[in-house]
């Protein structure tokens, strides 16, 4: 099929697209050149609703196949594997009031086919957390300021550091923020956790309480190149302000967020919304199949654990075994691209199927059934 001035895209398209700014460069028409052999490469599907082209200061850039993506970076269930291989992820977060959040993250992250999942969280939340699933691996190591004595908090903290960097090496990916809460001490030991992943380069999905950390502490991030930010419409005003010192331009969104991205030198952003929109400060782009129209809390936990899993298979995909022209690829960005479809559709299939009484367990449970649809097992 051609669109936008002649390009030829595979099959399999399905609202999601790739924008670029002013930027023409040749790295840059490398990527999208990348992005479209990689698509046009994957099964072919028919699905073509809703092809859009968008604009984005000029220059319109074809879309991509966020289905075409998936099955790329998808692992095959290959016999030989070990356990790990498929990836092993981390959520950092649960607290004395949330214990569902980090439970949809972790376990998310298991049902799209993750090996091993595990959840660093205070006491008070690991019983709940442990009682609600017990694939989970919990560690009940983190603290709030209302537990440790003004005197102890060095001890403690270097405690929890030295507990989680036993472990840290180990994640492909972790997630940071989901029921994290903001406790000032808590949130201390989350930055140094974040500081030590980031010196082993292990990518880091940051959202929720997370999100409000780095906003008020954008060195946190600032230049990670395997960093993530997933905030929804409140996070994302609050970046905006703390960052650029603006608020939401909805006339031209994708110029603003590659804008936010390249202030915090080219974090990967994923902004949640009626359209998720994805940025690296090189592209921007648009994932918008239809969703579901409940908004029940718990949603972007599970985007989430699933952009930490597809992020970890993605930057396996691209490190290994594949030519070295598509080595250029960001990982994260087909990371990002992979989970917010998969999430989309299984949203779907959840309403379809329970309409106003959709809950996010209900989406949790559609999946498999939805990444089965795209990539099959066997
Ligand atoms: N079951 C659970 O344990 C859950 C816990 N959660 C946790 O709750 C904590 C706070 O997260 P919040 O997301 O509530 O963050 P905030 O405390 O920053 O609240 C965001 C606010 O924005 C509002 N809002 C959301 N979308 C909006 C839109 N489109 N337009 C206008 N207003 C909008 C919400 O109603 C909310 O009042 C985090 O730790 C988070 O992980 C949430 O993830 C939800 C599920
Ligand atoms: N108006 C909308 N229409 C369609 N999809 C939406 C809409 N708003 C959000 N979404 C989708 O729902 C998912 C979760 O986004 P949301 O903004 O609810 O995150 P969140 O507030 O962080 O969720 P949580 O309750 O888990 O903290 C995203 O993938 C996003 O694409
Ligand atoms: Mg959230």
């Amino acid at each position: 099929m051609k669109i936008n001035g002649g390009f030829d895209v595979a099959g399999g398209i399905e609202n999601c697209m790739w924008l670029s700014s002013s930027s023409t460069s040749s790295a840059l028409r490398r990527q999208h050149f990348l992005i479209r052999t990689l698509c046009a490469s994957s099964t072919p599907q028919t699905s073509h609703n809703q092809m859009e082209r968008v604009h984005c200061a000029s220059i319109s850039i074809p879309e991509a196949d966020a289905e075409g993506v998936i099955r790329k970076i998808t692992p095959v269930l290959d016999r030989t594997r070990h356990k790990g291989q498929a990836g092993r992820i981390a959520v950092i977060g649960g607290c004395r009031e949330y214990t569902g959040a980090p439970y949809f993250t972790a376990i998310s992250a298991l049902k799209i086919g993750a090996d091993l999942s595990h959840v660093f969280c205070t006491k008070d939340a690991a019983t709940v957390i442990k009682s609600y699933s017990p694939e989970l691996i919990v560690h009940p190591i983190l603290e709030e300021s209302y537990s440790v004595r003004e005197d102890e908090r060095e001890t403690v903290s270097s405690y929890i550091l030295a507990e989680v960097r036993k472990w840290l090496e180990r994640f492909d990916c972790i997630v940071v923020g989901p029921g994290l809460g903001r406790d000032p001490f808590l949130l201390n030991c989350a930055s140094d956790i974040m500081r030590h992943a980031r010196q082993l380069s292990i990518p880091i999905v940051i959202d929720a309480d997370g999100l409000y950390l780095v906003t008020n502490n954008i060195d946190l991030v600032r230049g990670n190149s395997l960093a993530v930010l997933t905030p929804n419409v409140m996070e994302y005003k609050r970046l905006l302000e703390k960052v650029l010192n603006c608020d939401v331009n909805n006339d031209n969104q994708s110029e603003q967020l590659r804008l936010l991205s390249q202030k915090i030198g080219g974090v990967t952003i994923l902004r949640k919304g009626k359209e998720d929109l994805i940025s690296d400060a090189k592209t921007v782009t648009k994932v918008s199949t239809f969703g579901s129209p409940r908004r029940c809390g718990g949603q972007g936990d599970i985007l989430s654990g699933s952009v930490a899993v597809f992020t970890s298979w993605a930057r396996r995909y691209v490190m290994s075994g594949i030519p070295s022209s598509e080595t250029s690829l960001n990982p994260l960005i087909l990371g990002c691209v992979a989970g917010s479809v998969l999430l989309r559709k299984a949203a779907l299939r959840a309403f379809l199927s329970k309409k106003r009484a959709t809950l996010t367990t209900d989406i949790m449970e559609f999946l498999g059934q939805s990444l089965e649809e795209i990539s099959p097992a066997e």
